[in-house]
């Protein structure tokens, strides 16, 4: 080990266990990671959220040594006062030396080992030191035999907080999902970490396992010592046991404090809603925070997220990564939007906070890493709903008109509404009730296009007449899939702002969602 990796320090003197400074994780062209900078305290529960693809393993992987981080610095501070950089420590130092455990998305256990065996084989290292690396175990060598005694005890208290000591003997692989994901809460324990960092640990739980999992972790918190970063998306678990929130988008900061003022967050509810920008104001005013709509208008503040020279401004990877065509690995915002239309609807109807985001991850990863979502060229040749008339195959002359100068189409819809043959406002300004009810349901938003009266637009725009918000559009403050206005190839908008050279520009005051 470098001396450059471990310094030391007066024991006592760091609240903070962990501090994450400017952490930067590339790959490739990638930015999965941009200037990333948080505290986990000691003592405390720290949970890392965010929507899919925002970033959050690849800091856990930094943390436990899995990457190399392309920049910053991660500070593990040790009770005793030693202090570790962990990403100049190489990664089979990090357990032994930082005391830094985890655990994975997926269940790492040894399924035809019982349980308490799977505890043992985690303290395999203490037992190895304690037989001198020899076979001096196997003859009963004092030390090691009292080394072996301890292993034991430890392995049966964890198995007794997991809830798992009845079942000691039996084969992992038999154990309920939940209580495999205890038991590997449990082995990581076993290690003596000061740290401990868990990766979705209420994944495909039931409501009872997830109560389970809630106990284990304020146990381990109240009696342990040990401190826990946590990813998870079940937001039960994160707003019942967490003191501490940090949200990713994109790589970014987006929001970092206690639950409740993450959970009531504009920017928090927009990321994981995926709300459109224009939509973004409706969802400000349901959370009734104006101060918040205010100080959103002007930008971060230094206690929510990085300033106003970092990353927060320069907006999705997608802005500020270029690659060659056909290359492109986006992190696209229409994306993870797209899985949300249902639980947006839901939403509607009940209190917007994240309390009411569901404890489902948002959208499948793969959704992550596709292109942005295009105004689609042409309509599948036999669209599958037939309610909404007026289809066409193909738009007229080849160029389809842009859709999203309609307040309540975003680019998603836009694709959604060109693969039912919808390409040009005059078909929107012909729709009767019935069709209106055929696209709403298969958009799945109850009601919304007659309040929002896309009708009544699509016939002014069908005029070459504008509205307030399609000048806003061709004005390049709302995103669109048509850089150049009305019609124009298809690119993202915020693409084509960073082409334009506008990425860094904040919607000035009042701009976001404007009113049609
Ligand atoms: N080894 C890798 N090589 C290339 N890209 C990667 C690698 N690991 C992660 N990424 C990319 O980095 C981004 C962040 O991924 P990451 O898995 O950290 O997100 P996440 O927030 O943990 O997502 P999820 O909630 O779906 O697990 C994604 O775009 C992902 O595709």
């Amino acid at each position: 080990m470098s001396a450059s990796s471990i310094q030391k320090a007066n024991p006592g003197t760091n609240d903070a266990i962990l501090q994450v400074e400017h952490l930067s994780m590339k790959f490739g062209g990638l930015v999965a990671i941009g200037d990333l900078s948080f505290q986990a305290r000691r003592g405390e529960i720290t949970a890392l959220i965010g929507p899919n693809g925002a970033g959050k393993t690849t800091v856990f992987n930094c943390i436990t040594g899995f990457y190399k981080p392309s920049e910053g610095m991660i500070t593990l501070n040790r009770q005793d006062g030693s202090t570790y950089l962990l990403e100049r420590l190489p990664n089979h130092e990090i357990p032994a030396r930082a005391k830094v455990a985890r655990t994975f998305q997926n269940i790492r256990l040894f399924s035809g080992m019982t349980l308490l065996e799977n505890l043992l084989v985690a303290q395999h290292n203490k037992l190895m030191k304690a037989s001198g690396y020899t076979v001096l175990g196997l003859f009963g060598f004092s030390g090691y035999r009292k080394a072996s005694a301890e292993s034991i005890d430890l392995a049966k208290h964890w198995l007794e907080k997991a809830d798992l000591v009845d079942r000691a003997d039996d084969p992992a692989g038999d154990l309920p999902y939940g209580a495999q994901r205890r038991l590997e809460i449990a082995r990581a324990m076993c290690t003596g970490p000061e740290l401990l960092c868990l990766d979705e640990p209420a994944a495909g739980l039931n409501p009872k396992e997830s109560l389970a999992l809630n106990a284990l972790l304020m146990d381990i918190k109240n009696t342990s010592g040990t401190s826990i970063l946590l990813i998870e998306h079940d937001m039960s678990v994160v707003m019942q046991i967490s003191d501490h929130v940090v949200v990713l988008e994109y790589g970014r900061k987006i929001s970092d404090g206690n639950p409740q003022s993450v959970r009531t967050d504009p920017r928090v509810i927009a990321a994981y809603l995926g709300v459109d920008d224009e939509e973004v104001e409706t969802v400000l005013t349901e959370v009734g925070d104006e101060d918040v709509i205010e100080q959103l208008d002007i930008g971060p503040d230094s206690a929510h997220g990085p300033g106003t020279s970092s990353s927060y401004l320069a907006g999705p990877v997608t802005d500020t990564v270029g690659h060659s065509e056909g290359e492109r690995i986006m992190v696209s915002k229409g994306a993870s939007k797209a899985g949300q239309f249902d639980a947006r609807a839901k939403a509607a109807s009940q209190p917007t906070s994240l309390a009411a985001v569901p404890a489902t991850k948002p959208t499948a990863k793969s959704s992550a890493a596709r292109p942005p979502a295009k105004s689609s060229a042409k309509a599948p040749a036999t669209p599958k709903t037939s309610g909404i008339s007026n289809r066409l195959a193909a738009p007229r002359g080849g160029t389809a008109d842009n859709l999203t100068r309609i307040k309540g189409i975003g680019t998603v819809n836009e694709q959604k509404l060109n693969q039912h043959g919808i390409f040009h406002f005059d078909q929107i300004a012909a729709w009767k009730k019935s069709d209106v009810e055929a696209a709403e349901a298969y958009l799945a938003f109850d009601g919304r296009i007659a309040r929002e009266e896309w009708v009544e637009q699509a016939k002014l725009l069908s005029q070459g007449k504008d509205t307030g918000f399609s000048r806003r559009v061709d004005a390049g403050k709302v995103e669109t899939s048509h850089p150049s206005g009305k019609t124009a190839k298809a690119v993202s908008g915020k693409t084509a702002r960073a082409v334009s050279g506008k990425t860094a520009a904040k919607p000035a005051a009042g701009k976001r969602g404007g009113r049609k």
